[in-house]
C-alpha cells in the first residue's frame, strides 16, 4: 500500500457541509473527467456543467475549477460554465460572471513554439499550445519521460521559463503560476473569504492547490493512486468523486 491508499474517505459532503461553510476548489483531468489518451480525446459526462452549476448554487458560489489547461480549452469542453474557474495552472482566472480576476498570463514566445514543436515532432510527442506556455505529451510512451524532461528543463532555463510535471506530461510555463496561488485568488473574495477551502485533485501540481487550501485553514483530498505529500484525504477514482461530490 502506498500513503494515498492509507490516507482516509473525506467525511460525506454534506455533512462537511452541515459544520461550517465550505469552499470547494476542483481540478479537472483526472478529477472531475477521466484521462484520456490525448489532451483533446477526453469525455465530458452528460449534465457535467449543469451539475457543476447546481453544486456551485449549493455552495453558495464558493466552487472554482482550477485546472492546468487554458480556459479556453476548459470552455470548449465544458462551455462557459457560470462558476468562477482558473485556467493555465491558476495563472488565469474568472468569476462566475466571467469577469477576469488579475492578470492574463504571457505565451511563450512564436520562437519558442517553434522549437517545441519541432522537438515534438522529431520525437515523436504530442505538443499542446497553451495560452501561457506549452505541454510535450509523453502519455503511452514512459521511455521518452528522461529525455523530455531534460529537455525542458535545459529550454526552461535558457529562456527563465518553470517546468511542471503531471500525468504523461511536461510543461513549460511562465514562473509564478500555481494551483496555490489561484486558491489565495479567490479565497481573499467574497463569497470564498471565512470559509474552509478544500481542493480535489489527482495530479502533481494538485499538491500546490492542496498546500494553498491547507494555508486558509482547510485541506486537500487526493484521487487516485499517486502517492500525494500533503493531501489529508483520499478518493479512488473520477467516479468516487462524482459520488462525493452528490453530482
Ligand atoms: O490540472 P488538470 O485540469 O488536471 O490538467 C492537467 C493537464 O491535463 C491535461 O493533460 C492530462 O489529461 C490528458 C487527457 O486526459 C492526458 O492525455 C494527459 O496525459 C494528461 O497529462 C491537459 O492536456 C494539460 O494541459 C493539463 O495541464
Amino acid at each position: 500500500m502506498d500513503g494515498t491508499t492509507l490516507l482516509p474517505a473525506p467525511l460525506p459532503l454534506g455533512d462537511l457541509l452541515a459544520q461550517k461553510p465550505i469552499a470547494l476548489f476542483l481540478d479537472f483531468d483526472g478529477t472531475l473527467i477521466e484521462i484520456a489518451p490525448r489532451p483533446g480525446d477526453i469525455h465530458v459526462p452528460d449534465g457535467l456543467p449543469e451539475h457543476l452549476q447546481i453544486l456551485g448554487d449549493r455552495l453558495g458560489g464558493r466552487l472554482a475549477l482550477v485546472s492546468g489547461r487554458a480556459l479556453d480549452d476548459l470552455a470548449a469542453h465544458l462551455g462557459e460554465v457560470g462558476i468562477c474557474r482558473a485556467g493555465s495552472h491558476g495563472a488565469s482566472r474568472l468569476l462566475g460572471d466571467g469577469t477576469r480576476l488579475g492578470e492574463e498570463p504571457r505565451g511563450l514566445a512564436d520562437g519558442a513554439i517553434a522549437e517545441l514543436r519541432a522537438y515534438a515532432e522529431e520525437n515523436g510527442l504530442f505538443y499542446e499550445a497553451k495560452a501561457h506556455g506549452g505541454a510535450l505529451h509523453f502519455r503511452g510512451q514512459p521511455e521518452k519521460q528522461e529525455a523530455a524532461l531534460a529537455f525542458a528543463s535545459d529550454f526552461a532555463g535558457s529562456r527563465g521559463l518553470s517546468v511542471t510535471k503531471g500525468k504523461g506530461v511536461v510543461e513549460l510555463v511562465q514562473p509564478g503560476a500555481t494551483k496555490a496561488g489561484a486558491v489565495e485568488a479567490f479565497m481573499k473574495m467574497s463569497p470564498f473569504a471565512g470559509a474552509m477551502p478544500v481542493f480535489v485533485g489527482d495530479d502533481v501540481t494538485d499538491e500546490d492547490g492542496f498546500a494553498g487550501a491547507e494555508k486558509y485553514g482547510g485541506f486537500g483530498i487526493a484521487v487516485g493512486e499517486r502517492p500525494s505529500q500533503r493531501a489529508r484525504y483520499h478518493l479512488d477514482n473520477v467516479a468516487a468523486v462524482h459520488h462525493w461530490l452528490e453530482i
